[in-house]
């Protein structure tokens, strides 16, 4: 341990230099985060210094994440910041961090999870959805879905952060849109759009989560961090990784999932989706946490029941 892990917070110098991306919803996390790490540690408000950081995903607004190069679009620029010295931890929602990660970092905590589930604003159920009515997202996953349920609707592409989503909903751009909950409650906009049965609906990988990313070899940071991890909330995150990285699952990938526990072991179900939602493929096993064997074998059972439709959106065909 490092002297500074001991030292007593002096007025000025921030103990933490915590970096985020600057949108609402990212803010709202990186509060978050804050407030939990003070509640551990004791300290002032001031101990953890705010750095917003412009991510390239925020810049290009206009077309499909998965097109302009995916997840590491919302990563980079906070990996450089960890690398450079300039930030000390980087706090990120787990749903958009990619399976790969530069050795150097290490996810240092996981918070408690928040709501797994989608919301769906604009029709009070996926039933009640008027007949050929447009769905914005830009998610493969929720497209797939939507359409796999809804084959009559039409997917246009929805970008931008949340305020951005709902403001092209109520300009008419789409009849209905699907959010996560987790974004929209940290956001305080709890009660916008209608919650969706994830066991139902099955939403992303690791939605709902935070997690912290420190540099690998900052034991100061890596113990600060322990503090708020909250262990059940990263095993299951864990585990959703370790199939999604399994599947060769990319921001292409209509990939859902969702994870539960009973104590001892973990329960993974995961639908994989043709893009058109035409098909749809489910399988589920459990096994115990932080040995991942059933995790990959899981990954690799659904690979080998790929369509010729679907084996291009899966595995490890590069991208
Ligand atoms: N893709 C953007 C994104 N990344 C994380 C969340 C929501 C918060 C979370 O899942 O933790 C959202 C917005 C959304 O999907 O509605």
């Amino acid at each position: 341990m490092t002297d500074t892990l001991h030292a007593t917070h002096s007025p000025g110098v921030p103990i933490l230099r915590l970096g985020t991306r600057n949108s609402p919803l990212a803010m709202a996390q990186a509060y978050e985060t804050r407030v939990r790490l003070c509640a551990a540690h004791g300290w002032n408000e001031a101990a953890v210094e705010l750095v917003p950081v412009v991510a390239s995903g925020d810049k290009v607004l206009d077309r499909p994440l998965a097109e302009i190069g995916g997840k590491a679009l919302w990563t980079k620029e906070l990996d450089q910041w960890l690398d450079e010295g300039r930030i000390d931890a980087a706090v990120h929602s787990m749903k958009d961090v990619e399976t790969l990660r530069p050795p150097m970092l290490a996810i240092a905590a996981v918070l408690p999870r928040a709501d797994t589930a989608d919301r769906l604003v604009g029709a009070a159920s996926i039933e009640e959805i008027p007949h050929g009515a447009t769905v914005g997202t830009s998610a493969p996953r929720r497209a797939a879905q939507l359409l796999h349920a809804r084959p009559d609707c039409k997917v246009v592409t929805f970008r931008g952060n949340v305020a951005t989503r709902l403001g092209k909903l109520s300009d008419g751009e789409a009849d209905c849109t699907l959010l996560a909950s987790a974004g929209l409650d940290r956001l305080g906009e709890d009660g916008v759009g209608a919650r969706l049965d994830p066991e139902q609906w099955l939403p992303a990988p690791a939605q709902g989560a935070i997690g912290i990313e420190c540099r690998a070899d900052d034991s100061a940071a890596r113990a600060f961090l322990a503090a708020i991890d909250h262990a059940p909330s990263r095993q299951a995150v864990m585990a959703e990784r370790a199939l999604l990285k399994a599947l060769g699952g990319n921001c292409h990938s209509p990939i859902a999932m969702l994870s539960g526990t009973d104590g001892a072991q973990l329960t993974l179900r995961c639908a994989l989706f043709s893009p058109d939602g035409a098909e749809r493929i489910e399988e589920s096993a459990s096994g115990p946490a932080g040995e991942w064997d059933w995790v990959a074998a899981m990954g690799a059972g659904l690979l080998a029941r790929l369509s010729s439709n679907m084996a291009p959106h899966f595995g490890h065909h590069g991208t």
